[in-house]
C-alpha cells in the first residue's frame, strides 16, 4: 500500500519538530528517510503507527485516512531501534504474539510464525528466549514479528543502529531481500547515510521538520539540490559564488570567501537557472578537477596538495586554495606526483547548482542567498 503525509506538523513544548511536512511513498517501495538525530525521524514513525498525534495533518494509507484509527486497528508493523523484543516469551511466542491478538486460529497462527522464522533465516531458534540471542539475532526475530501480522506498511525505526559494522553489512543485505521477497511498503529511518545509499528504492532528506529532497539515492549523494543535503551526505566542494557578468554563453562568479579572490567562469547553455540569480551555491564535482602544474585561462586556482588518501582506484586529494579547502578525486592510473604547489583546473560544466538557504555554511555567509530563496 502507498503511504501519504499531508501537512503532518509535531510540536514539543513550543519547538516544532515536524514543520507541515509532506511526503508519498510508493506501494511496495523501500523508502528511507535520513536525517541527523533529533529532526523527528522516530517522531514521525510513531505518528504513522498511531503511537504518538500529530498537532495538524493526515496520514494515509492506500485510499484510508487512518488518523482516527488506534495504533492496533492501523495496518503497520513496527520493528523499533532496541528490538523490544519480550523477554519472558520464546521465539516462538514474541513472533505469535501480534497473531494471537488478532484472534487467529492456533494453526494459523503457527503456520504463519515457522513461515516468518524461515523468512528471516531463525526457524532453528523458535524456543529460544531473547537474552540468549545475539544482537543481529534479536534484530532478525523483530523483523519476523512485524512482517508475521502481514501488514500494508513496515516501519523501521534505525533497527541496524546497534550492531556492529561487519553484522550491520549482511543485515542490510537480508533486509533488502526480505523485503523485495514480501513486497511490503517499507519506511527506513536512519541517519547512516550508506544504509539509506545500500537500501533504499528512494531517499527522503529530512531537515528542519520537512523534507528537503526526495529522490533515488544516486540523486540525492550525487546532485544534492540544497547545501544542507549536500553537507549531511558529505558532498566535497560547496562554493559560494556571487554574479559579476553575464556573457551570451558564459557567467563569470566571484567566489565568497574571505581571502580567496579568483573567479568561477560557468557554462550558462547547460545552466540556464544560473542567468536569473545573482547569487548561489554549487557544488564542484571532485571527479571534474584536473590538477597540473601549468596555468590555464580559466577556472584554474593555484593550491598546494595537503592531504591525499587512497580511493581503491584513485586518490582523494585535498587541496588548499588560499584558505578554501577543495577534493580533486584523481586516477591512480598515470597519475601525476601529487604534492607540493599545484593547479586545480576545472571545465565550466564542472558544476551543479544548490537551492534553499546555506544554514550550515560559516558566519561569513549566513545571510547568504541561494536560488530557491532569491526566487521565491
Ligand atoms: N515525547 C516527547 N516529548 C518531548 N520531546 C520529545 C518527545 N519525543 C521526542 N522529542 C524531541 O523531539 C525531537 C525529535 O526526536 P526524535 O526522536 O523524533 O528524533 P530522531 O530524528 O528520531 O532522533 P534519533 O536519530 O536520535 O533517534 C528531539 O529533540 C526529542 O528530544
Amino acid at each position: 500500500m502507498s503511504i501519504q503525509l499531508n501537512n503532518i506538523t509535531k510540536n514539543f513544548g513550543g519547538r516544532t519538530v515536524l514543520n507541515d511536512l509532506g511526503l508519498k511513498i510508493k506501494n511496495g517501495e523501500f523508502h528511507v528517510i535520513l536525517g541527523p538525530s533529533g529532526e523527528g525521524k522516530s517522531s514521525l514513525l510513531a505518528i504513522i503507527a498511531g503511537l504518538l498525534k500529530p498537532d495538524r495533518g493526515e496520514i494515509w494509507i492506500g485510499d484510508r485516512q487512518i488518523n482516527s484509527f488506534p495504533p492496533r486497528k492501523r495496518p503497520v508493523g513496527f520493528v523499533f531501534q532496541d528490538f523490544a523484543l519480550f523477554p519472558h516469551l520464546t521465539v516462538f511466542d514474541n513472533v505469535a504474539y501480534g497473531l494471537r491478538a488478532a484472534g487467529l486460529k492456533s494453526s494459523c497462527i503457527k503456520e504463519r510464525v515457522n513461515r516468518h522464522l524461515h523468512l528471516v533465516g531463525m526457524s532453528d531458534h523458535r524456543s529460544k528466549y531473547p537474552v540468549t540471542l545475539s544482537g543481529g539475532e534479536k534484530q532478525r526475530v523483530a523483523l519476523a514479528r512485524a512482517l508475521a501480522i502481514e501488514p500494508e506498511v513496515l516501519l523501521l525505526d534505525e533497527p541496524l543502529s546497534h550492531l556492529d559494522v561487519s553484522l550491520k553489512e549482511q543485515l542490510t543485505d537480508e533486509l533488502k531481500c526480505i523485503q523485495r521477497e514480501s513486497g511490503v511498503t517499507t519506511l527506513y529511518v536512519t541517519h547512516d547515510k550508506m544504509e539509506a545509499m545500500t537500501l533504499a528504492n528512494r531517499v527522503s532528506v529530512l531537515h528542519r521538520g520537512r523534507i528537503e529532497q526526495v529522490e533515488e539515492p544516486d540523486k540525492v549523494f550525487y546532485q544534492p539540490k540544497t547545501p544542507f543535503v549536500a553537507s549531511f551526505v558529505g558532498s566535497k566542494n560547496i562554493l559560494n559564488v556571487r554574479l559579476v557578468d553575464l556573457k551570451e554563453s558564459t557567467a563569470t562568479f566571484d567566489i565568497v570567501h574571505p581571502e580567496l579572490r579568483e573567479r568561477l567562469q560557468i557554462d550558462v547553455k547547460r545552466y540556464p537557472v544560473f542567468t536569473r540569480k545573482k547569487e548561489l551555491s554549487l557544488c564542484l564535482h571532485p571527479e571534474k578537477i584536473k590538477l597540473c602544474r601549468e596555468v590555464r585561462p580559466a577556472n584554474c586556482f593555484a593550491g598546494q596538495v595537503v592531504k591525499v588518501d587512497s580511493r581503491g582506484a584513485f586518490f582523494e586529494v585535498t587541496v588548499d586554495v588560499s584558505g578554501l579547502l577543495l577534493t580533486a578525486s584523481i586516477p591512480k592510473a598515470g597519475s601525476m606526483e601529487l604534492t607540493g604547489d599545484i593547479q586545480v583546473c576545472f571545465s565550466p560544466d564542472a558544476f551543479h547548482p544548490l537551492c534553499g538557504r546555506c544554514h550550515s555554511l560559516p558566519e561569513y555567509l549566513r545571510d547568504f542567498e541561494c536560488i530557491k530563496h532569491v526566487e521565491a
